[in-house]
């Protein structure tokens, strides 16, 4: 895992078929080969990576996402952010878009917590593992795992070292636009 703490990937999606209909036309293009992004014709912005439309989903998690599931289970915290405009393909890369696309980073991180953890656990070590799912909109959390916590009821606490939980924790969130 490299020393940096904030790596950025962009990812082009597809157009759309609905976008195709209208005739729109592709404005950025991954450059091949490379981790830049090529706005319009003359525009070259870089990044960690850079994924185009026909990245799959099993790409992006493993070159950006599969490193920090081994460092959390050696003790490091970790946050995976997706932001992005409506419609740009956050839900998609986090979660897969319907059941019969493939699966997005959250499937894929409870996958190899588990296998992970069962290789550990062969050496007699113990985990234990708890999820949240939470909703953060207008300044206000919703626990999508219990509907009916109200909102109110609901807070994000740190402790003196700005940590939110005791135990190691992975994030992964979605800008909610
Ligand atoms: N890499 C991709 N390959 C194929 N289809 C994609 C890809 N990324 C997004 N899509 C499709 O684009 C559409 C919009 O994507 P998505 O719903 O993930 O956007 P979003 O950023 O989460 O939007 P919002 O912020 O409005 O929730 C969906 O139909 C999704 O299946």
């Amino acid at each position: 895992m490299s020393e940096v703490c904030v790596r950025v990937a962009a990812r082009v999606r597809p157009l759309l078929p609905r976008e195709v209909l209208r005739n729109h036309r592709v404005c950025v293009r991954a450059v091949p080969g490379s981790a830049q992004v090529m706005l319009g014709s003359d525009r070259l912005f870089c990044f960690d990576h850079a994924f185009g439309p026909a990245a799959s989903q099993d790409e992006v998690y493993e070159s950006c996402v599969q490193p920090l599931v081994e460092s959390l289970l050696d003790g490091y915290n970790a946050t995976v952010f997706c932001y992005g405009q409506t419609g740009s393909g956050k839900t998609h890369t986090l979660g897969g878009g319907s059941p019969d696309e493939e699966g997005g980073i959250i499937e894929r991180v409870a996958r190899d917590v588990f296998l992970s953890l069962g290789k550990r656990g062969d050496d007699g070590a113990e985990a234990t593992v708890q999820v949240s799912y939470m909703e953060l909109y207008m300044e206000e959390l919703r626990d999508l795992l219990e509907l009916h916590t109200g909102p109110k009821e609901l807070r994000i606490r740190e402790d003196e070292r700005g940590n939110t939980g005791k135990k190691q924790s992975l994030t992964v969130a979605k800008q909610v636009t």
